[in-house]
């Protein structure tokens, strides 16, 4: 399986850790909502930004939360980003004061798409790679472009060999 990697290195997150770093991406956005530094609500790019937008929501005490469908990968392969669910419209208006979350950025299609849809909402993700940062205002661990990123989600635990094995 692995020679099947098109990148070279892996960064494999557990569940504790994509809980602390979405922790420490919601205390870092704080305040920083317009005008009063609320923000209105949280809108999670599914299905990867889910888990760190509850993680956020809960941090923030914000309760209106909606999604956006994308896709955009069939596994590691890169496709056509589209919408497949729009949030709803009321509550987005030109994106002033929504938190958009999500897991990662990458070349930054996803969030290119959904800011020409909401120009003026604030976008975070957990993690981002050097192509995707233009397009990200606030995130919190940089890793290199040829590095996949493994969540716990995509993930199981797993029997390994002991170092000194039987040959
Ligand atoms: O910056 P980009 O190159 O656009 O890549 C980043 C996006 O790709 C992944 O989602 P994916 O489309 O695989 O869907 P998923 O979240 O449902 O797994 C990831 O969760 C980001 O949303
Ligand atoms: O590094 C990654 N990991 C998981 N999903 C992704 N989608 C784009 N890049 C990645
Ligand atoms: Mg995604």
């Amino acid at each position: 399986m692995t020679d099947r990697l098109p990148h070279e290195k892996g960064f494999h997150i557990s569940w504790d850790q994509i809980h602390r770093d979405s922790r420490a991406l919601a205390w870092r956005l704080d305040g920083h909502g317009p005008d009063d530094g609320a923000w209105r609500a949280v809108v999670a790019i599914t299905r990867g930004g889910m888990a760190p937008a509850m993680i956020v929501a809960r941090e923030l005490d914000i309760r209106t939360v909606d999604t956006i469908s994308i896709k955009s990968y069939n596994n590691q392969e890169r496709t056509e980003a589209r919408v497949l669910k729009a949030p709803d419209a009321t509550i987005m208006g030109d994106g002033t004061g929504i938190l958009v979350v999500d897991d990662l950025v990458d070349s930054g299609k996803t969030l290119e798409l959904v800011r020409k849809l909401y120009p003026r909402a604030h976008f975070a993700t957990v993690y981002a790679k050097p192509q995707g940062r233009p397009q990200v205002d606030t995130f919190i661990t940089e890793v290199s472009q040829d590095t996949w990123i493994f969540f716990p989600w995509d993930m199981a635990l797993q029997y390994v060999e002991p170092y000194r094995g039987k040959d």
